[in-house]
């Protein structure tokens, strides 16, 4: 029997080794005999049985000097002549005389659930792969075709565990450094944590409709696991790992009048999905949750608008960046949304409307990648100098590059020199687009920080409109956009409620453990202006704060005590840019690529209308098109008069499209102005450090929280990233707040799990 790729047979066979060990030493008046060390950690005896096993048995791993191998998979870091000799002695002293017996039981296990799979009882549906060995190697799949409905991912090579895990962003076979952290006991025993951790994100991806309890999950692991599978469940549901989104309709715990007064109240300030995620997931623990949000609607820079004929209009965000490994990918699936994928392929459009040459526009992209990846090596000459930016590195080099070109072109080959120049300012455009900034403004060192996180597979948009995602985190929550008197038992979100201040104290609160909650002595103070323009006061165990960087730095709560200067520094520090949209709506397609881009004649202008997208499959009929102002073109634009922006970009359209029609409708977006975003979204710039992300994320004093996407560094600028935020900080404050999550799941399951999620 080959050794298994499952991760629950793998427990069943690691249980069986277990079992017939005590059995045997019991027999041999041994009990408790303590386990073999190597390399100053315990020795995984199941993963050193199995990789012997099925390596040909001890023989021939002497006889071939296999031994080192098996020390890898035993992830022990010996040389391959002490690993060979140590091991041996060890193997022949511990499980030589007993292998008859453990591969018995070991092949029994995995007959018994190999029989419970098929016939479907018991355990869950596993992946059996008769080739399969340990190690398991994580690896990618290839992109998907044009629709995904996410559950048509399809990974090659990859078991649902491991899928699983990939999905959820972790590496298959290596503990987490924040695993690593929580579950210090298990270093010596990784592959036991990992085979656990990935089996329960299994069932969980298997149905990311439902709530998957932890008793759904105990009933599958041997009973020696429990209490490790417990702890390693908790910590899933508070990373926000499994169990968020929207689960069905039983979402929320019902709290009487008199619980209500003894669960903690948590404020969120921003109903954008950042604190949506966070309030989902707080109020699906029985926390008291309300949101305050200031203006008239949800969402915050998602913003579908609807157009006269009901075409949804994407006015802030319109990709879900990387759908493979995309939380809101989940949430799709959650809410049975369509993605459409984006088509990558960017056909670029000269100045006198004819398509750039290919090899023109290659020769362009090869001289800026280059350059670009040029600029990560000037970081070493330039590490005394962190305020050295990003664009003037790029633009010498670009520079340098080009000149070189020159030297090769013969003399009546000049227009294509200038047509290359072009093509340079317009991938310039790109990056500031993606950065939201001017790249003089951008930090040479820090800029792509984020790359390592990048989240796998194509960009997609949300048939019907991003808002969506927002309304259905919202779902069961109760909104209220007149003058709030609380008196539902629903958790509320109340619109056009502006939070002015917050009072906080740092001081350390107790915690009766007897009830779990917190003693309000030392809440929180959130004072809101109501639709009426009143000011409320309430009051909170603490606070989440989501609004955006853009918010923060204007100043616009004023919080007593001041926030701590490290806090402050942050904010002020990292860069928080512009990005507006001209949105067109059209009474016909005159268009046939899905994205494509327009050169501009003069550096002056190289981020403004630069590129267009088709948005027309968002609604599936009417055409649409959305280009782009990027900075640093925002604010001269924001000054501008709507007609004005829309005739600008008909302008440079119609260069493409001479007989281009007037649109029947047209939205522009100003997201620099507008008092509730301050601009688009955050980068490093100058003066911060990937760092400052970190100190964004960071709470103050078990008090107040901060989520959005400016406090994510990992995956900044993006809803996914704000959608982790929430999560994030749901989960510190689930932890600080000491909410027993398994204890809520069995109070649940006792009365029948009575709900207000509609
Ligand atoms: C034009 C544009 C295009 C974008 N394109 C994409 C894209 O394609 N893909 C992508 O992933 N991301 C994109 N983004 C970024 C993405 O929209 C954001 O990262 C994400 O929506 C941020 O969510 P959040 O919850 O952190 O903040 P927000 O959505 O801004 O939510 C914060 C909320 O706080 C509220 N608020 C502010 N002040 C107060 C106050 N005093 N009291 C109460 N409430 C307050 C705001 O009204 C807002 O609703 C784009 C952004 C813009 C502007």
């Amino acid at each position: 029997m080959p050794c298994s790729d499952d991760p629950l047979a793998r427990l069943y066979g690691r249980n069986a080794l277990e079992d017939t060990l005590e059995l045997l030493w019991k027999k041999q008046g041994k009990p408790g005999k303590r386990r073999p060390r190597c390399g100053n950690r315990e020795l995984d005896l199941y993963v050193f049985f199995e990789s012997v096993r099925s390596f040909g048995g001890i023989s021939k791993v002497h006889q071939n000097r296999l031994m080192q191998p098996i020390a890898e998979l035993l992830r022990l870091s010996l040389t391959a002549t002490s690993s060979g000799y140590s091991l041996r002695l060890i193997y022949l002293k511990w499980l030589k005389p007993y292998e008859k017996e453990l591969e018995q039981a070991i092949d029994e296990s995995y007959r018994k659930i190999n029989i419970a799979c098929e016939s479907g009882r018991q355990w869950p549906e596993c992946i059996w792969s008769k080739d399969a060995r340990l190690p398991r190697k994580r690896s990618r799949w290839k992109q998907s075709g044009m629709r995904v409905c996410s559950e048509d991912v399809q990974q090659e090579n990859l078991t649902e565990a491991e899928k699983a895990a990939v999905f959820s962003r972790l590496s298959v076979n290596e503990m987490e450094p924040e695993e690593q952290v929580e579950f210090a006991s298990l270093l010596d025993l990784p592959d036991l944590f990992l085979d656990i951790r990935n089996h329960i994100l299994r069932l969980w991806y298997r149905d990311v409709s439902h709530r998957t309890s932890c008793s759904d999950v105990l009933s599958t692991v041997p009973k020696r696991y429990h209490d490790l599978t417990k702890d390693i469940f908790i910590y899933l549901v508070r990373q926000g790992l499994i169990n968020f989104g929207f689960l069905g309709k039983n979402q929320f715990p019902i709290l009487s009048g008199e619980q209500m007064e003894k669960v903690p109240h948590v404020v969120i300030v921003g109903a954008g999905i950042a604190g949506l995620a966070a309030a989902r997931q707080l109020c699906s623990l029985g926390v008291k949750v309300s949101i305050f949000e200031a203006r008239d609607r949800l969402g915050g820079r998602i913003y579908t608008r609807m157009s006269l004929n009901n075409t949804p209009i994407e006015l802030g965000a319109m990709l879900v960046t990387g759908v493979q490994q995309n939380p809101l990918n989940t949430l799709c699936r959650q809410l049975n949304l369509i993605l459409e994928v984006v088509q990558e392929d960017c056909p670029l459009y000269d100045v006198n409307g004819c398509l750039v040459p290919k090899e023109l526009d290659i020769l362009a992209e090869d001289i800026f990648n280059d350059a670009l990846e040029e600029t990560s090596k000037m970081r070493n000459l330039y590490k005394n100098q962190r305020h050295v930016s990003l664009g003037s590195i790029l633009k010498k080099l670009l520079e340098e590059k080009l000149m070189i070109f020159r030297q090769t072109l013969e003399a009546n080959d000049c227009m294509k020199l200038t047509t290359l120049r072009r093509l340079v300012q317009w991938h310039i455009a790109n990056l500031e687009y993606a950065c939201a900034a001017d790249l003089e403004n951008v930090s040479l060192f820090d800029w792509d920080q984020d790359d390592p996180w990048a989240l796998e597979g194509e960009h997609a948009i949300v048939q019907g409109g991003f808002s969506q995602l927002v309304e259905g985190l919202a779902r069961g929550f109760e909104k209220i956009g007149h003058d709030m008197d609380n008196r539902s038992r629903n958790p509320c979100i109340f619109l056009r409620h502006e939070v002015k201040v917050i009072k906080w104290s740092s001081k350390k609160k107790s915690v009766d453990r007897g009830t779990k909650s917190v003693s309000k002595k030392d809440s929180v103070i959130v004072k809101v202006q109501t639709p009426r323009a009143s000011m409320k006061e309430v009051s909170c165990d603490c606070v989440l704060i989501t609004v955006p960087l853009g918010v923060l730095k204007e100043r616009s709560i004023s919080f007593y005590p001041d926030l701590p200067i490290w806090k402050q520094e942050a904010i002020d520090s990292l860069g928080f840019g512009g990005l507006n949209k001209v949105c067109l709506v059209f009474e016909e397609l005159f268009w046939k690529h899905s994205i494509f881009g327009a050169l501009t004649d003069s550096s002056n202008q190289r981020g403004e209308f630069y590129i267009f997208w088709d948005m027309t499959k968002c609604s599936g009929q009417t055409p649409v098109l959305v280009t782009m102002i990027c900075e640093p073109f925002v604010g001269r634009n924001e000054i501008a008069d709507n007609h004005i922006c829309v005739q600008r970009a008909m302008n440079i359209l119609r260069r493409i499209f001479p007989n281009a029609p007037e649109p029947k409708e047209s939205f522009v977006t100003r997201w620099s102005g507008d008092k509730y975003a301050g601009g688009a979204y955050s980068y490093i710039g100058v003066n911060s450090t990937s760092k400052t992300y970190d100190l964004m994320a960071e709470n103050v004093g078990d008090v107040l929280y901060f989520a959005g996407e400016a406090t994510n560094g990992r995956y900044p600028t993006t809803c996914a990233g704000a959608f982790f935020s929430g999560l994030r900080e749901a989960g510190k404050i689930m932890k600080h707040l000491q909410l027993d999550i398994l204890q809520l799941e069995n109070t649940q399951k006792r009365r029948k799990v009575s709900i207000f999620g509609r």
